[in-house]
């Protein structure tokens, strides 16, 4: 057993680079050749019918339709809030109405659907074609500097591709991309290069009036990027998948918790919560020597964590997100918001539902005082079913000391959002803890256990159609 007490902030890198300085670190990089990651450029999803995720991603969870890309046999319409990006894409359907019927029927001025890039091998360009039986998020798009040299390195590393280096242009230049599966069922992730491009976001899609401004401020909601991205994996996969991101991308470590063993990952494991998390950061290529235009060394960076369920436990979010995907996947993905109270209280407002903590949560010995003194009005986050978790691992002393100096960070998660039990949507604040709260881990823990229970039943989720609740649960 090792563990690791001196900071819940150490990060170990890649095995072999752990006392290596900037430089030497680069070239160990370069011989080991995992593929360098410059951002996290998009996250898709795959829907039969995305009319339901695209009325709602605009009027509930306040993304703008930026860009859109209609063909006859497929639609990708794409989202953002800030640097948090979706992209919508529907398969050939059975049916006909979809995408394109409610992108006409809600704002037919503003979006121009045209008929770009025809001829294109793909019929989702960017991506590969949904052969997934359920709704699910499948691609997480990122760029990097050079897809045909990725290409070859990853190859060499025994990477599967889905789809070869394919070169896209348009009037605004030029796009490189590849597409290659990932060690996490379904999820594949598409390598683009953008160095070449200066449009707004890729060849082949068109972008709508509003587009084309820059996104203001809305503060009322100031989601500004995508925190985390939660894989749910069956149980003694998570070590596999790690090796797989750390050999092909250079992933490392991430330690959620002072206390966390390096073998077993955050074990969560009393009071009926049965739970393994294990984070993984990358590294932004300005942190490896490499030096890219337009390089936004301040971009936030997206942690990635991977949840397995323990064995003897009884039925779980984990296992149940497995059997309804029926396919390890992608299980949350955080929201990082500027000011968490009014951001669920405004999404809440238009109808999003959120789970509700036990009551017992905000009537914990010292949760009352522990929210206050964290500057925040208990009733407002047991109205949104809002958690807050101080950070004390650093150092106890904290606790007596201005609510400034705290570590702590909110979070509050949505219903599943498909039809589904199996993905939902988190939004999370932090005020200088990076981690993830035991407490709240534990609270959405019980609070997802009851509703599988017993409330799924009668109140179905956010993904169901026929879904009349107010906002409060
Ligand atoms: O707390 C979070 O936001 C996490 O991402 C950790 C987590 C992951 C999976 C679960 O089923 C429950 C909690
Ligand atoms: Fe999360």
């Amino acid at each position: 057993m090792v563990s690791i007490r001196d900071s819940p902030w150490f990060v170990l890198p890649p095995s072999g680079l752990m006392a290596a300085s900037a430089p030497v670190r680069a070239s160990l990089q370069k011989r080991n050749m995992a593929v360098p990651l410059r951002r996290l450029h998009h996250v898709s999803i795959h829907v039969s019918n995305g009319q339901k995720l695209a009325y709602d991603l605009v009027s509930k969870y306040k993304f703008n339709l930026f860009a859109t890309r209609v063909t006859d046999k497929s639609r990708q319409v794409a989202f953002r809030k800030g640097a948090a990006v979706f992209v919508l894409n529907e398969g050939p359907t059975q049916e006909s109405v979809g995408l394109n019927e409610w992108l006409l029927g809600v704002d037919p001025q503003r979006v121009e659907v045209r008929q770009p890039g025809r001829g294109h091998p793909s019929a989702c360009l960017y991506d590969v074609s949904p052969h997934h039986p359920v709704d699910s998020v499948s691609n997480v798009c990122f760029e990097v500097e050079d897809v045909e040299r990725s290409f070859k390195d990853l190859r060499r590393l025994g990477c599967s591709f889905l789809v070869p280096p394919t070169t896209v242009e348009d009037q605004s230049g030029r796009v490189t991309y590849s597409v290659v599966k990932s060690a996490v069922g379904n999820v594949c992730h598409t390598l683009v290069d953008k160095t070449k491009y200066g449009g707004v976001f890729l060849p082949g899609f068109d972008v709508t009036e509003q587009g084309w401004s820059l996104e203001k401020e809305d503060p009322s909601c100031p989601v500004t990027h995508f925190d985390h991205i939660t894989y749910a994996c069956p149980r003694k996969s998570t070590q596999e998948v790690m090796r797989w991101y750390e050999k092909l991308f250079g992933f490392q470590r991430f330690f959620i918790d002072s206390n966390e063993d390096v073998d077993e990952g955050f074990v969560v494991n009393h009071e009926g919560v049965g739970l393994r998390l294990t984070a993984m950061k990358y590294w932004k290529c300005s942190e490896v020597g490499i030096t890219l235009p337009f390089a936004d060394k301040k971009e936030p960076d997206c942690k990635f964590v991977i949840a397995e369920s323990l064995p003897h436990q009884g039925p779980n979010q984990v296992d149940t997100f497995l059997e309804q995907h029926r396919a390890p996947g992608v299980q949350h993905i955080a929201l990082y918001t500027k000011n968490i109270v009014s951001t669920a209280q405004t999404m809440a407002d238009a109808g999003v539902h959120f789970f509700t903590p036990p009551p017992a949560y905000y009537t914990e010995v010292g949760k009352q005082q522990e929210i206050e003194e964290a500057g925040h009005n208990p009733q407002m986050l047991a109205q949104n079913g809002i958690l807050l978790d101080t950070d004390l691992q650093q150092d106890p002393s904290l606790m007596r000391v201005s609510s400034e100096n705290r570590r702590y960070l909110l979070q509050v998660f949505t219903k599943p959002i498909f039809a589904e039990d199996t993905f939902f949507l988190e939004l999370i604040e932090r005020r200088g803890a990076m981690g993830f709260g035991e407490g709240n881990i534990r609270a959405l823990w019980r609070s997802v256990q009851a509703y599988m229970e017993n409330e799924k039943g009668d109140s179905e989720g956010e993904g169901s159609p026929k879904t009349i609740q107010t906002a409060q649960n």
